[in-house]
């Protein structure tokens, strides 16, 4: 495993008037070659600040930022602008130059690096293709619909071949479609260019089908890292909860836990959702064999990226011993989180 950005304690705060900011506190974290890494968590957790620590937009206070083993939090000028070469960036807003074509948009970081126009204009032509704008090199900005113009930003993004690609909310100024056609182009980023991609975002969907290990930020920590599926199937710290019962109305919040807790009558469990679960009788089969009967009481099946998401909670009414045994059965071929 090559380590790609690492990052070490890091710890940011603003001054403000009532005192400082705590943006980031003592945050480790270490991001693989090759691999999509989901920053997630509300507003205002720190997302964004930690991400731009990596191309140095963002200083740390304390800490060290380490990309391919040097720390970016200590460089200025000349060996800064060299990093920054190598960590392409898009935005949300997709901050294009509206006064120049796709084009004059993509060919910027090359015409920075210093980039023949016979180069350039051969390797404009190759990325106006990737991205899917064939048609549109002489188009401005104007005349491009958002999805576009998104396609317009990673194609700058990546001009200079990068190793690192970071994605600040990339397609939350997009509707679902577009979004869906975005999320592919960052897939064929990572699997066809081996750019690594550190993604910030607030719309599960993205990190779901996107990311391959996430880390959920809370008040500028930490919380709860881990691959993408496990997170968003068992999330364990309740700020992850939070955000995932958001996305799948799946898992239960703490509050709906403890309403359903004084309604429901019966041993209460929340079966973590897999493939075996979803794909036979199994809760029924086992439910038969020990004499037990049992209520869906809350959550669903979310399905993305073809993997099932999500926990059930059941209420199990029966006699004591029938209860304990349907349990330990169930929780011998599946995840069973108490209440
Ligand atoms: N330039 C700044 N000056 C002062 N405070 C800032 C600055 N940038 C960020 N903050 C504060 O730092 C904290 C973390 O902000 P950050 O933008 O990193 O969070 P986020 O998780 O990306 O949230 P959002 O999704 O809303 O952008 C917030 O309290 C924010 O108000």
């Amino acid at each position: 495993m090559v380590e790609r950005i690492r990052f070490e304690g890091v710890s940011k705060q603003f001054p403000g008037r009532g005192g400082p900011t705590v943006a980031l506190a003592d945050v480790d974290l270490s991001v693989r070659a090759g691999e999509v890494y989901g920053l997630i968590g509300r507003s205002g957790a720190g997302k964004s600040t930690l991400l731009r620590t990596v191309n140095g937009l963002e200083r740390p206070t304390s800490g060290r930022v380490l990309v391919d083993g040097v720390d970016v939090a200590r460089l200025g000028g000349d060996e800064l602008r060299e990093v920054r070469r190598s960590i392409g960036m898009v935005f949300q807003q997709f901050s294009l130059w509206g006064s120049r074509t796709v084009y004059g948009n993509i060919a910027v970081p090359l015409r920075l690096a210093g980039w023949s126009q016979a180069r350039t204009d051969a390797r404009v032509a190759e990325l106006v293709d990737f991205v899917g704008l064939q048609g549109k090199a002489f188009a401005r900005p104007r005349h491009l619909s958002g999805g576009q113009k998104q396609r317009v930003g990673i194609a700058r993004a990546i001009a200079n071949q990068p190793s690192i690609l970071l994605a600040d909310e990339a397609t939350s100024a997009l509707d679902p479609q577009t979004t869906t056609e975005i999320v592919d182009l960052l897939r064929a980023v990572n699997r066809e260019l081996g750019i690594t991609i550190v993604v910030v975002t607030h719309e599960m969907d993205v990190v779901s089908r996107l990311a391959d290990r996430v880390a959920v930020l809370s008040q500028g920590r930490v919380v709860e890292t881990g691959g993408v599926h496990d997170v968003l199937s068992r999330p364990r710290h309740p700020e992850s909860l939070a955000l995932v019962a958001s996305f799948t109305k799946a898992v239960p919040t703490e509050e709906e836990k403890a309403e359903l807790g004084r309604e429901v009558v019966g041993r209460r469990i929340s079966v973590v959702v897999d493939e075996q679960v979803v794909s036979g009788p199994l809760i029924s089969r086992l439910a038969r064999e020990n004499q037990v009967d049992f209520t869906v009481v809350h959550g669903g099946v979310a399905r993305v990226g073809g993997l099932p998401y999500g926990q059930l909670g059941l209420a199990v009414h029966g006699d004591d011993p029938d209860v304990e045994r349907f349990v330990a059965a169930l929780s011998d071929r599946a995840e069973v989180l108490p209440w």
